[in-house]
């Protein structure tokens, strides 16, 4: 099954009662009623939160009328568009703003390179202009509008190596750009590394729908903000703004009951694979095909209960596709890690070393889902 915007919104059987109902606790009460270690992750969150919000903004209204032109092709032949720049200068600029005093270090997928050569400065007029309407749409800062050069420069606040040492942002400005080309899924996904580990995650789904997927029907809001800190739970919230609510991975033992979340796109991931681990795990439904973070962000939430990536030989993973996600499933009670079990690492710069590829699951279904992993990779090996 493909979960693209035009299939979310023809379904019919809606059944979420209360969207938001009552939270048990809010963000506030959480935090102050928190452990003194996580205690001191209070602003960042905020600032994290208020930072993506309003980069979901701007690229929703990207989106909604996305010119050829907008799009581009980096060296690696990837595409990036003006709502990927815009976006990383936003989140650039708030926490900047939010968090003045601190050091700051920030590891970001994109930077100015491109945007520096002859013949990108309409381009870049276009992103200065996204990123000062939409610092101007929060009438929060009294700053004068942002010059070409100051936006170039934010982007480039993104060029940190990050490391083991110290704090460092890690941040996807968008992430599943060829889910947001199509008009489909895409995330906002911003992290925090604290001496190598991840310690706060925020992923803005601006086009996943806060009903579960699969029973949501057209009228079904959309645009989810997930949240998580270390030992304080993972929280959804609509984008929209309402009370963040607690979330649990699917506590399912039984593989029958279980779907799983895949690449929309079969050059990030095998589906060859996936199905074989899948067959073999048993499990009935078929894949759940979704661009970007939002699986994680779909998995917290018990939308599905396995999460399988195995990108094609030669590809190193990098740690802003993944710091964010991973957070807010282990924060919802789930595990995240390679094939072979081990957890993930992003103390080691900006990439992700890995073996074959990384899975996300639920604690009772991991050790017979790891099983299944290496038997097929086993078969696989032994057909070529
Ligand atoms: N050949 C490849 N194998 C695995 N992942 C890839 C890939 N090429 C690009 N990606 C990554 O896959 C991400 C999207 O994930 P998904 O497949 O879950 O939608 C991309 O993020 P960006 O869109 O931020 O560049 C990119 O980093
Ligand atoms: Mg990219
Ligand atoms: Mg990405
Ligand atoms: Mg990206």
């Amino acid at each position: 099954m493909y979960i693209g915007l035009s299939s979310l919104r023809t379904r019919t059987h809606f059944v979420f009662p209360t969207l938001f109902p009552k939270p048990k606790s809010s963000i506030f009460s959480l935090l102050t009623s928190s452990t003194s270690s996580s205690m001191s992750y209070h602003k960042e969150l905020a600032a994290a939160k208020k930072a993506a919000s309003l980069a979901a903004r701007l690229c929703q209204k990207v989106q909604k009328s996305l010119l050829q032109s907008d799009v581009q092709s980096k060296l690696d032949k990837s595409p990036v568009t003006v709502a990927d720049y815009g976006s990383q200068a936003v989140v650039s600029f708030v926490l900047e703003q939010e968090l003045s005093g601190d050091p700051f270090s920030m590891v970001a997928e994109e930077d100015s390179g491109d945007l520096r050569n002859d013949g990108a400065q309409d381009t870049l007029e276009r992103i200065r202009v996204l990123v000062n309407d939409t610092i101007a749409s929060e009438n929060a800062y009294s700053v004068s509008p942002l010059s070409a050069e100051a936006v170039l420069a934010a982007i480039d606040n993104g060029r940190s190596e990050g490391g083991p040492v110290g704090q460092h942002w890690v941040l996807d400005p968008i992430d599943g750009t060829k889910g947001f080309v199509r008009g489909d899924q895409y995330a906002i996904a911003l992290a925090l590394l604290d001496q190598g580990r991840v310690v706060l995650g925020v992923l803005a789904c601006p086009n996943l729908p806060l009903a579960p997927l699969g029973v949501q029907n057209s009228a079904s809001q959309t645009g989810c903000l997930f949240s998580a800190v270390i030992g304080e739970g993972t929280f959804m919230e609509s984008l929209d703004g309402s009370s963040p609510v607690k979330v649990n991975v699917n506590p399912t033992g039984n593989p029958e009951e279980a779907s799983f979340f895949e690449s929309y796109e079969a050059a990030h991931s095998s589906h060859d694979l996936s199905s074989s681990i899948a067959n073999k795990l048993g499990v009935k439904a078929p894949p759940v095909r979704i661009d970007s973070q939002a699986k994680y962000g779909a998995l917290s939430r018990g939308d599905g209960a396995i999460y399988l990536r195995f990108p094609h030989a030669g590809y190193r993973e990098k740690i802003w596709d993944h710091a964010a996600g991973s957070i807010v499933v282990t924060e919802a009670g789930g595990i995240v890690s390679d094939a072979a079990g081990n957890p993930l690492d992003f103390s080691k710069g900006k990439y992700l070393d890995l073996y074959k590829g990384i899975v996300a699951s639920n604690q009772k279904l991991m050790p017979s889902l790891l099983k299944a992993i290496q038997d097929s990779i086993d078969e696989k090996a032994a057909s070529l």
